[in-house]
């Protein structure tokens, strides 16, 4: 089996095609990192002199003509990291086709990286580079994956699939951060459990239409951002939006374009056993939920207003048809049932 660094290596850089222009050779692609057009000559110089050897190697291959000229405090020349990278590979490498090739836009999000480190020359790079990359790197909206929405009636087993589809698929959704003008409660953190804002900035917010949706409890307000959304697309995961028929019918008027997906239960009394069952609200708060149910679910079953519905009457018949229907939805998941 070939060693991690070696599949490193070959992922990050392999020609299978000698005669390619230089552009695609790896000559070409480290001199495409000479990103720097804020800085002269000689400030370069100095960057490539205090940052790691690594770093400076490849920063400091930026189009000089000789391929023996020495460069970077280390003296390695371009002649040398091309030989580091390419020499030693292993052969049973060679077949493989070339990741970079099918993934150009790796290439265009480092060298935007590494163009903003040294504009702002960060103190803690950890820092700037988690920052820069959860806010930072445009994603074409197109390469987003699409949210998806999960709604149903309260009791209906929606977190019950959840936990279920989170365990087996975890890396693969995420949820959204929500605002709230309430105070932090000790141990919450800004940004993980909550964006914590004032009451005049949420409100203006929402009246800019930036917020997906939003409710007032008691006298605080919560709600979810189009960017907390977002922030989960740009993760590269599928946002998953647990909202109910109200918040549904307010997406439905913006341009999130998520999958719909409705949990409907077996019936009514189904639902009735299921909330008295978890014997986690009052008896008022469980007629208060049914009343609210019944118009939830004449909705839901409304030809057109989601694309898939799942009875959830066997959990495990009803997971297995929500994983078939996610799979349809997000092609990329059929690669973790194989
Ligand atoms: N298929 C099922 N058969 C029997 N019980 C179920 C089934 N699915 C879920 N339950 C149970 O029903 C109760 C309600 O489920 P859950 O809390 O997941 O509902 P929910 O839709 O997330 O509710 P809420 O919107 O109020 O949070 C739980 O006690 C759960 O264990």
């Amino acid at each position: 089996m070939a060693s991690s660094t070696a599949l490193m290596e070959d992922r990050m850089e392999r020609s299978p095609n000698p005669g390619s222009p230089p552009g695609n050779s790896l000559e070409g692609q480290l001199e495409s990192f000479s990103l720097l057009p804020h800085k002269t000559e000689e400030e370069n110089e100095e960057t490539a002199q205090t940052a790691t050897p690594g770093v400076s190697d490849i920063l400091s291959v930026r189009g000089e003509t000789s391929e023996n000229t020495p460069m970077g405090t280390s003296g390695q020349s371009k002649k040398g990291i091309v030989d580091m990278l390419y020499n030693n590979r292993p052969k049973e490498l060679e077949t493989r086709p070339r990741y970079i090739d099918a993934h150009p836009e790796a290439r265009l999000v480092l060298q935007a990286f590494f163009s903003a480190v040294l504009a702002e020359e960060p103190e803690d790079v950890y820092a700037f580079a988690r920052q820069y990359f959860s806010q930072r790197v445009k994603v074409p909206k197109e390469e987003l994956l699409r949210p998806l929405v999960i709604c149903g009636p309260s009791g209906v087993g929606k977190g019950t699939l959840m936990n279920m589809l989170f365990e087996e698929f975890g890396g693969y959704f995420g949820f959204s951060v929500s605002h709230t003008t309430r105070a932090p409660r000790p141990g919450e953190v800004e940004g993980v459990h909550y964006n914590f804002t004032s009451r005049d900035a949420m409100e203006a917010a929402i009246e800019e239409g930036r917020f997906l949706e939003f409710a007032r409890v008691h006298t605080n307000l919560y709600g979810t951002s189009l960017e907390a959304v977002r922030q989960v697309q740009r993760a590269g995961k599928v946002c998953v939006l647990d909202i109910d028929v109200q918040g549904v019918i307010k997406v439905k008027e913006t341009d999130v374009n998520p999958h719909y997906v409705f949990i409907a239960p077996p019936s009514v009394e189904h639902l009735e056993a299921r909330l008295r069952g978890r014997g986690t609200e009052s008896a008022k708060d469980i007629e208060t939920r049914l009343g609210a149910a019944r118009a939830e679910i004449e909705y839901g079953l409304a030809k057109g207003n989601f694309e898939h519905v799942v009875v959830n009457d066997t959990l495990e018949k009803a997971y297995a048809d929500l994983k078939t229907t996610l799979v349809g939805f997000y092609s990329h998941l059929a690669a973790k049932t194989a």
